[in-house]
């Protein structure tokens, strides 16, 4: 089974559009649970431009579903994690000033400090995900790690997907199958959409979860939070 997290950065983004309080963060979460998804994903940035570090510990009462934390982890947003205690930690290796999430870990470079960090969050219960490329030596620097999963960037899939060429697929469908044999939970994001989501489900092996925001969002507000959800849920289910 793929569960849904339903991403919800963008509700925060309109929000602080505006100042004041609509629309609701802690409420859309509570929505998107009750529409069926299986889970909340939040990625606080250091600017706070869209979710802000409150919003992380206000939506703790609100989650009863899989909480899942992604961002870089310098240290406030390490001490965040710790104090929330979510389901999943997603260690991203975002720049301050990134637009969005680029790029995924270099494992092997970046093997002594997330070894730390992952062993830090386990301890504290917290089940740890790491970003990363589909690219083979970087989900085997993933394993030597100690992480529970990796969280596979989706955007070149997804790019590749949207210009007619699924062969995009097959880094992800090797790394995915590497990663089933290393015993590496796989979560998968960025750029998933109604149009991709089928697709790449249906050839990854043990997809574990998928965390979708920015085209969940865009796609509501033609067709309906719940509608979309929805959708995304019987996508998920399809086996071809
Ligand atoms: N981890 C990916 C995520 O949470 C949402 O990414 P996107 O759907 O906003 O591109």
């Amino acid at each position: 089974m793929t569960k849904l997290s339903v991403n919800i950065n963008k509700i925060a983004t309109l929000r602080n559009s505006r100042g004041g309080d609509v629309p609701n963060v802690l409420q859309f979460a509570k929505d998107v649970q009750r529409f069926g998804a299986e889970g909340v994903t939040i990625h606080p940035r250091p600017d706070e431009r869209h979710i802000r570090y409150q919003d992380a510990r206000d939506l703790k009462s609100g989650v009863y579903t899989e909480y899942n934390i992604e961002g870089n982890p310098i240290d406030s947003f390490v001490d965040l994690v710790l104090n929330v205690k979510p389901t999943q930690v997603t260690l991203v290796p975002d720049a301050v000033d990134a637009i969005t999430s680029n790029a995924g870990w270099d494992t092997i470079k970046h093997k002594d400090f997330l070894v730390d960090v992952i062993k830090e969050f386990k301890q504290n219960g917290i089940r740890t995900s790491i970003f990363v490329d589909p690219v083979l030596e970087q989900i085997e620097g993933a394993k030597a790690t100690g992480t529970d999963r990796i969280e596979l960037y989706t955007e070149a899939f997804a790019h590749q997907y949207s210009l007619g060429n699924e062969g995009g697929i097959m880094p992800y469908v090797k790394s995915a199958e590497l990663a089933n044999n290393l015993e590496l939970g796989i979560n998968a994001g960025h750029d998933l959409s109604l149009d991709n989501i089928a697709f790449f489900k249906n050839n990854i092996p043990a997809l574990l979860e998928v965390s979708i925001g920015h085209a969940l969002v865009a796609e509501s507000l033609y067709l309906g939070v719940e509608n979309v959800i929805q959708m995304y849920l019987s996508k998920l289910k399809v086996q071809s």
